[in-house]
């Protein structure tokens, strides 16, 4: 029954197998580090310091071993020695291997592995001693070619020639092309490895071939392929050949002749990978890189158009820079750098996991399954885990203080890796024996008399060769056999089976070729399958994505429903609302059309009330007037005896009296009315007023000449003619004397109404007015006044006294009789506008402003 990897694991001992040997490189401490946390007790153990102040000021202390630890003064010449020589003196041998560096950013795993020219590291060092021992017995060139399934096919000459031809017209056409003389330079300056390795076959050809390969997020890249320096560079495949060992689908395998070959085109793979990681916007120091080598040897007697695949021996040796170990938070990385970090801790964490359950299954004898399978990385080893070849790791270690937790991760890493036993690989056929095991089955045991193969190199080729031994050929009498005979019957026989086996394979050959074909069909249906696949995603992505929308529209269009019939039912109450407003509104109209009829009632009444008050008031007065007609008939009566003498001074003296003391009662009564404003007195008191000073004029012949109440040029039109009756009659000694104020006005008003401006700096205001008395003197009234400026800009006149002159002459009976005439033509022309001063001013009466 076969045997599960598991079981095998399980049952794995440092007996059937062999440790994953780890090693411990030191790198000098950063410049102006001096503070270290480790410190080297001996060949193979180190102590780790936790830094003061970590733990509350206590310093642990953690042991860790290792296969061999490499301090920092230990050069690349002798790291190499140590590291890698071995396993290119196993390469040589015909064993494979794989040697990882492991570490956090800037440990010093690139020093390590490819260091700079002048000192460099152990892939340079590697392809020197490699041409340095076997560069003599290198192959016909493109006599081998690897059929990309990790095999390799034999070319006829024909074919060699074509592949000559391609390969020239490829290094026309290839997009970067080696810097020849930056890598002459190069070599000028690279300090080459002058070692040569003794152990070798050297009856035998050899052929190198390298392959460059980077893996970055879980996806492997063909660093030696053009297609990587396209935008979205195409990665490569994963595959198991027939013995189930994995291989890189159609990466590009290229046979190098010398180590400065191989460098150059090293160059040229570091280069693409620098332009890819542009391109693809990360950092070299975040993907693994992976130089594969291969060595291809055969025995070099054999010749090539009898060569076949069972005369080579392939070994490879895979040299992996792994990209660093530091965690997300250490690396303060984000977005797109986070997914980078999480892909390369988890194709780490998988390769810790891996080595953790071989360790768990291998110390407990329990069956756990290792997950090679989960990362690109694990699962193209994953044939050096089964025991295909050696395993060694070489823990790259920065000892400054501040890297304390993450060299505590990368040591503990190193610790448990140390413990993992893989199965110890079957020791290649030598090459050697496979000629004589060739002779032996052609040509009996007796064709190679001095070579003697191992039993189990024996055993292990005749259970494959299936023709079985010569007779024996010494004719016996005994045995009466006829060797003859038995050898043609065996000669016969074998020419049979060779026929057979020749037939066998053709077919075999046609099998090969037609699982080649299938093979490549089916890679063909993968790419398929995976093309549909990834359509098939793409187009569930777009269906999840396209029901979420339909989730989502189905959602807004519910809230929309129910928006739309909230707004309805609102929609209904507000109309009913409305109609309830509506019919307030009517009822509303109706009763202010009652409130207006019924206002428009009650202002009739009143209009009635108030016309008949105002009839009322009439009628008072024109009973007034009578009272004061009879008044004036009275004073007319005085006047008339004055005119004919009987009239005594005394009497003029009262009468005077009396109109000063009715005039300064009208006075008082008179308000001040601001003109600015418009404030002017009701038409009944200005009436009643005119009335009164009329009355009073016409008693005294007394009439301001200018006074702010609009009415009063009414009473001066009315006074006009009387006044100056005598012009040239004037007060001299009132002027002269300059006694008293005078209006200051300017000409050519010619004692018109007075403008604001010509009273607008005086403070007091005064009237003249001349008459003539009744005995025919002139009486000279000075009307005084004070100029009040309002508030608003105007000026106010407010009269407030009055100054009379009058002058007598004895009396003389004709003067006083002609007097007395015109006294009552006067008094006539005084009557006639009686009746028309009661009645409104016709002419409407002038403002001014002062
Ligand atoms: N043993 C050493 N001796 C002298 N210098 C060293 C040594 N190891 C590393 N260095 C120096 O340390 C620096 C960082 O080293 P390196 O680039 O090899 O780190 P790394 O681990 O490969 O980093 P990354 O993961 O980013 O590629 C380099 O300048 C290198 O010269």
């Amino acid at each position: 029954m076969k045997k599960t990897a598991a079981t095998r694991d399980a049952a794995l001992n440092r007996e059937t197998g062999s440790p994953v040997e780890v090693f411990c490189r030191l790198r000098p401490p950063p410049e102006g580090e001096s503070e270290t946390c480790i410190k080297v007790s001996s060949a193979t153990e180190l102590v780790l310091f936790s830094p003061e102040g970590l733990r509350n000021g206590i310093i642990k202390e953690s042991h860790y071993e290792f296969s061999h630890i490499l301090t920092d003064r230990v050069t690349q010449q002798a790291a190499f020695k140590e590291l890698c020589l071995p396993l290119i003196d196993d390469l040589i041998q015909g064993k494979s291997s794989v040697l990882f560096t492991y570490g956090i950013t800037g440990s010093g795993k690139t020093f390590t592995m490819m260091g700079p020219l002048n000192n460099p590291g152990l892939i340079p060092r590697s392809f020197d001693v490699l041409f340095n021992t076997v560069g003599n017995l290198l192959g016909k060139k493109f006599l081998l070619r690897s059929d990309r399934q990790n095999g390799y096919e034999i070319l006829s000459e024909y074919d060699i020639i074509t592949e000559r031809s391609r390969k020239e017209i490829f290094t026309k056409n290839q997009r970067i092309k080696p810097d020849i003389i930056t890598s002459q330079q190069q070599q000028v300056q690279r300090t080459l490895d002058t070692t040569q390795l003794s152990n070798f076959n050297q009856n035998c050809l050899y052929f190198v071939f390298v392959t460059f390969v980077e893996v970055y997020n879980n996806y492997i890249y063909d660093l030696f392929d053009d297609d990587i320096l396209n935008k979205a560079p195409q990665s490569k495949q994963l595959r198991e050949d027939a013995r189930g060992r994995p291989y890189i689908k159609d990466v590009k395998e290229i046979e190098v002749r010398s180590s400065e070959e191989a460098i150059e085109l090293l160059n040229i793979g570091l280069k693409r990978r620098r332009i890819a990681h542009t391109q693809l916007n990360t950092e070299s120091s975040r993907s693994h890189s992976v130089l594969s080598l291969r060595l291809v040897q055969f025995q070099a007697d054999i010749p090539p158009t009898s060569l076949t695949r069972e005369d080579l021996m392939v070994s490879q040796i895979h040299l992996v820079d792994l990209a660093g170990s530091e965690r997300v938070n250490r690396a303060k990385t984000a977005g797109d750098r986070v997914k980078e970090a999480g892909n390369i801790n988890s194709s780490l964490m998988v390769l810790r996991q891996c080595f953790e359950i071989l360790r768990e299954n291998q110390a407990q004898g329990i069956n756990k399954m290792v997950p090679y399978r989960d990362a690109k990385l694990t699962s193209f080893f994953k044939s050096y885990f089964d025991g295909e070849g050696k395993i060694r790791m070489i823990l790259c270690v920065n000892p400054a203080v501040d890297g304390y937790e993450e060299i505590q991760h990368a040591l503990k890493f190193g610790d448990l890796t140390k413990d993992v036993i893989v199965p110890r690989a079957p020791a290649p056929i030598p090459l050697r024996n496979r000629n004589i095991l060739r002779e032996i089955a052609n040509n009996g045991p007796d064709a190679v008399p001095n070579q003697s193969p191992s039993p189990m190199v024996f055993q292990e080729f005749h259970s494959t060769a299936l023709i079985a031994p010569f007779p024996r050929l010494e004719y016996s009498i005994e045995t009466d056999e006829d060797p003859i005979n038995n050898l043609q019957d065996h000669l016969t026989k074998r020419i049979e089976e060779r026929r057979r086996l020749t037939i066998i394979h053709e077919q075999e050959e046609y099998l090969r070729k037609y699982i080649l074909e299938l093979s490549m069909e089916y890679d063909q249906c993968l790419i398929e399958h995976d093309e549909l696949r990834k359509e098939n995603e793409q187009q569930s992505k777009t269906i999840k994505h396209l029901q979420t929308r339909i989730k989502l529209l189905e959602k807004s269009q519910n809230d929309y429903v129910k928006t739309n019939s909230n707004y309805e039912r609102d929609i209904r109450t507000l109309k009913s609302q409305m109609e309830e407003k509506m019919n307030e509104i009517k009822q509303l109209k109706a009763d202010r059309r009652k409130d207006k009829n019924d206002f428009e009632n009650k202002m009739r009444v009143k209009i009635m009330d108030v016309e008949q008050q105002h009839l009322n008031e009439l009628r008072n007065k024109e009973l007034q007037m009578k009272e004061l007609e009879r008044q004036h008939e009275d004073k007319l009566n005085i006047i008339r005896s004055m005119a004919s003498g009987m009239c005594d001074q005394t009497t003029s003296t009262t009468t005077t009296r009396i109109a000063h003391a009715e005039f300064a009662q009208i006075q008082t009564n008179v308000q001040v009315y601001d003109i600015e404003n418009n404030n002017h007195p009701t038409a009944t008191q200005s009436l009643d007023m005119i009335d009164r000073i009329q009355q009073y004029n016409r008693v005294e012949m007394i009439l301001p000449r200018s006074t702010p109440i609009e009415q009063i040029p009414i009473i001066h039109s009315d006074c006009q003619g009387p006044v100056v009756a005598h012009p040239r009659q004037q007060h001299r000694r009132s002027r002269s004397t300059k006694t008293l104020l005078q209006p200051q006005f300017s000409k050519k008003l010619g004692g018109q109404q007075p403008e604001k401006d010509d009273i607008g700096r005086t403070t007091k205001y005064v009237l003249t007015h001349q008459n003539l008395d009744s005995n025919g003197e002139v009486v000279t009234d000075l009307v005084k006044g004070d100029v009040l400026h309002s508030v608003g800009g105007g000026v106010n006149v407010i009269f407030n006294d009055i100054e009379r002159l009058t002058c007598q002459s004895p009396p003389n009976p004709l003067v006083i009789k002609k007097r007395a005439k015109s006294a009552e033509r006067l008094l006539q022309e005084t009557r006639t506008p009686k009746s028309s001063s009661r009645q409104p001013p016709e002419v409407p009466p002038k403002r001014f402003r002062i």
